[in-house]
C-alpha cells in the first residue's frame, strides 16, 4: 500500500494542561503474532484490539497470501482462519513488509520451515536494517536464503522441505531473532532450543502457550532457556490485545512534561518485559502510578496515571534496554527537562531500527537546544530542568525523522513544553504504530497543540 503522507509536515506547541482518559492502540508485538498464530492454528482465532497501524496491516495482507483468510469485522476485531502449522502455501505475489522489522523478521522464521518459495521487501527503512541476524541461524533449518548485499531486503527464500530443529544462543537481545528461531521450529520435529543471555520480550512464548503448544523456560547460567516441542496442533484461541506501553509512552510523557496536566492511559499492557520505562520514570521522580491492575488474556494489563511534576536525571543501566528498547527517544526528551544529566546506557540497538536511532535522537534534541551527545553505546543528556511551558527548553527546531515513527512523536511531544514549537518533517510514519495520534493529543490539550506549521 502505497504511503499517502497523512499530513508530512506537523509541528506542537506549547500547550495548556493536558487532562483526561484516554486508551491507545493495541499493542504492535501482540497483535503481530495473533495474525500469524492465527495463521497457523486450525480453526478461527478471534481477535479483539487488534492494533491497525500499517505494520501490522502489512501482517495481516502476508497472512492472506499464505493462504489464512484474514478478515475485519469492526474497528479492532478480527478473524484469522488458519492452515494448521506447515500448512501455508506459496504467496503468488511479492511480500511487501513496509516500515516493518518485526513483521519482517518474524516471517523469515515461518517462511524457513515451509517448502514454499518467496520473495520479501521493504520500504526504504526497512531495506537497510540488517536481515542476517534471522537468515543466519534459519538457514540451519536447511531453508535457503538469498539477500541483497549486505544481508539486506529484498530477499528469497526456498523453505525447507523437512526443516530441522534449531539449537541456538542468541548473539544479540532481540525478541525478533527470539520469535523467528521459534517460528520455525514449529514446522520442525523434536525440540528446539533457544537461549537468550538477556531476557527479552517474551510476547510469542505467551501466545505459544496459548496456542496450545508445549514450550519451557529455565533460567540458567548461560542465560534464559527456551524449549520448544516442534509440530504441535495449535488450536484456535482467542486474544484480546492489550494497549500498547510504548504507544502510551508519549501521552504519559506529554503529562509529565506540561504544567496542570494529569493524564490517564487505560488498559495498557503491563508485561514486565515492556515496563523499563515506568521503574526509569518513578527512578526520575515522575508522579506516575498504575490503577485496576489485572490479567487478561494472560498478560497483565492496568491504567496508568500520569501527573506532571518536576524531573530529576537519572543514570539507565544496559541490561534495562530489552524491557524498553522502543522508549529512548522519548525517555531522552524528558531528561531535556530534567534537572541534571541523564547517562542512557548500552544503546547499540538503537542504530538498526527504523533509524539510526541513537544519531537521530541527539539530532533531534539540539536542534531544539538540549545539550546531548554521544559516548560509545550511551546517549548523554544534559537536562535543563523546570518542566514548565515555555520554560528553559527552546525548541524551535524541525526534526529530521528518517521514516522514523517514534522519532516524529517524541520531538510533538517535545513541542508541547517548549517555548517555541517543535516541527517534524515528516508525520506520516506515525500510522506504522499509532493512527489517530495527533487527534488524540489535541483532545487531551484541549486545542490545536499538534497542527501544520
Ligand atoms: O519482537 C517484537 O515485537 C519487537 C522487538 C523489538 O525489536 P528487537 O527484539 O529486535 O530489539 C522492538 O524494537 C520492536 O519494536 C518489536
Ligand atoms: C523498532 C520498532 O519496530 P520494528 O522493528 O517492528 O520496525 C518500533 O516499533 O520501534
Amino acid at each position: 500500500m502505497p504511503h499517502a503522507p497523512a499530513s508530512p509536515l506537523l509541528a506542537s506547541r506549547p500547550a495548556g494542561p493536558l487532562t483526561g482518559r484516554l486508551r491507545v492502540p493495541g499493542d504492535k508485538s501482540i497483535s503481530h503474532r495473533a495474525l500469524m498464530f492465527g495463521a497457523l492454528a486450525v480453526g478461527e482465532t478471534a481477535i479483539t484490539g487488534l492494533l491497525e497501524g500499517e505494520d501490522v496491516l502489512r501482517t495481516a495482507a502476508a497472512m492472506r497470501l499464505l493462504g489464512a483468510e484474514v478478515t475485519q469485522l469492526a474497528p479492532g476485531e478480527w478473524r484469522v482462519s488458519g492452515r494448521g502449522v506447515g500448512g501455508l502455501t506459496e504467496p503468488a505475489d511479492v511480500l511487501d513488509m513496509g516500515n516493518s522489522g518485526t513483521a519482517a523478521r518474524l516471517l523469515c522464521g515461518l517462511l524457513a520451515g515451509h517448502p514454499l518459495f518467496a520473495v520479501m521487501t521493504g520500504d526504504a527503512s526497512l531495506r537497510k536494517r540488517p536481515m542476517k541476524r534471522v537468515t543466519d541461524p534459519l538457514s540451519a533449518t536447511g531453508a535457503v536464503f538469498r539477500t541483497r548485499e549486505g544481508g539486506r531486503l529484498p530477499l528469497a527464500v526456498q523453505g525447507a522441505a523437512d526443516p530441522l530443529p534449531l539449537d541456538y544462543v542468541l548473539p544479540v537481545a532481540s525478541a525478533q531473532v527470539k520469535s523467528a528461531c521459534l517460528l520455525a521450529g514449529l514446522c520442525a520435529p523434536g525440540v528446539t532450543r533457544v537461549v537468550e543471555r538477556e531476557p527479552t520480550r517474551d510476547h510469542t512464548e505467551n501466545m505459544l502457550r496459548h496456542f496450545g503448544a508445549s514450550v519451557s523456560i529455565e533460567d540458567t547460567a548461560e542465560g534464559r532457556v527456551i524449549l520448544l516441542t516442534g509440530r504441535p496442533e495449535l488450536v484456535a484461541a482467542p486474544v484480546h490485545v492489550p494497549g500498547d506501553p510504548s504507544s502510551a509512552a508519549f501521552p504519559i510523557a506529554a503529562a509529565l512534561l506540561v504544567p496542570g496536566s494529569r493524564v490517564v492511559v487505560e488498559n495498557v499492557g503491563l508485561n514486565p518485559l515492556r515496563t523499563g520505562l515506568f521503574a526509569t520514570l518513578r527512578e526520575m521522580g515522575a508522579r506516575l502510578t498504575i490503577e485496576n491492575e489485572r490479567v487478561e488474556g494472560g498478560e497483565p494489563v492496568g491504567d496508568l496515571v500520569a501527573e506532571h511534576g518536576p524531573l530529576r536525571a537519572v543514570d539507565v543501566p544496559p541490561r534495562r534496554a530489552p524491557s524498553m528498547i522502543d522508549e529512548y527517544p522519548v525517555l531522552a526528551v524528558l531528561a531535556g527537562f530534567a534537572e541534571g544529566e541523564t547517562r542512557m546506557r548500552g544503546l547499540q540497538e538503537l542504530r538498526v531500527k527504523e533509524s539510526d536511532r541513537l544519531a537521530a535522537t541527539a539530532a533531534m534534541l539540539a536542534a531544539n537546544g538540549v545539550a546531548a551527545r554521544i559516548e560509545g553505546d550511551d546517549l548523554v543528556v544534559q537536562g535543563q530542568g523546570g518542566a514548565t511551558s515555555g520554560g528553559p527548553v527552546p525548541g524551535g527546531g524541525t526534526v529530521e525523522t528518517h521514516m522514523d515513527h517514534r522519532l516524529a512523536m517524541s520531538a510533538l511531544v517535545m513541542g508541547l513544553g517548549t517555548r517555541a514549537p517543535v516541527a517534524v518533517d515528516d508525520a506520516a510514519f506515525i500510522d506504522t504504530s499509532f493512527p489517530g495520534f495527533a487527534a488524540l493529543m489535541n483532545r487531551l490539550a484541549g486545542g490545536e497543540a499538534l497542527r501544520a506549521p
